[in-house]
């Protein structure tokens, strides 16, 4: 999956992966993590998730990235906020307004430095938008970024000889074999996905908390 393939995802709006809500899994989870008020949230592959506007909600300070412009114009009109646009680096900009910070541009061109400190990181449809050949690369970026900010991360579950991804089949021992070294992982929830995946493929959601060692 290469930039122009999520590109014209966006400009044909086929965002089925879009929720019309908050994820209710969010909201169950979220406190788990034990963050303060005016933490730093890092939401990578952000799109334009109505969870971000749930975090602002909360007196959370957020940062995402994402590869589509139109993604981060229609999250800022939706939240009701104008960016102030500049650009950091070669193909990356940042659009920024009161708590809210979202990179443009792709993730593995997103440094430490650009970042800045985050105390969590909230991964729903990032991990499984990508095939396994990017994924341990993804996942070894993300605990350089961040520091190894602890995770809450939303997985999908299924047998990808049914259907072909996005979004992927990740299993326990992908997750583990991705981050085991690096953070206590803990499966907080599995729930059939209901009406399955796709037509009817029949998936797990998987729900994990990841605290650093
Ligand atoms: C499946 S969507 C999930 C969006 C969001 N997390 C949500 O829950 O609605 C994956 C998003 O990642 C973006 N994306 C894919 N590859 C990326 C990359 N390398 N860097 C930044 N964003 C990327 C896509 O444009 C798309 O909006």
């Amino acid at each position: 999956m290469d930039a122009q393939f999520w590109n014209m995802k966006w400009q044909k709006n086929q965002i089925g992966f879009h929720l019309a809500a908050v994820n209710p899994l969010l909201v169950k989870y979220f406190p788990v993590m034990g963050l303060k008020e005016g933490a730093r949230v890092f939401v990578p592959l952000c799109g334009k998730t109505l969870d971000i506007h749930w975090f602002l909600q909360r007196g959370m300070n957020v940062v995402g990235v994402e590869l589509s412009q139109i993604a981060v114009e229609q999250l800022f009109s939706e939240i009701g906020l104008t960016p102030q646009i500049s650009n950091m680096a070669p193909n990356m900009q940042c659009f920024k307004a009161k708590n809210l910070n979202i990179f443009v541009g792709d993730i593995f061109t997103l440094s430490r430095a650009l970042l800045g400190d985050v105390q969590a990181i909230y991964d729903r449809a990032a991990l499984v938008a990508l095939p396994p050949a990017m994924r341990a690369a993804y996942a070894e970026h993300l605990m350089d970024i961040s520091g190894k900010a602890e995770q809450l991360l939303v997985t999908l579950e299924y047998d990808q000889s049914c259907i072909a991804g996005p979004p992927f089949s990740v299993t326990r021992q992908d997750i583990h074999r991705y981050y085991g070294a690096e953070y206590t992982i803990n499966c907080l929830e599995s729930t059939a996905v209901t009406g399955g995946l796709k037509g009817g493929v029949p998936a797990t959601e998987n729900v994990w908390v990841l605290k650093p060692e």
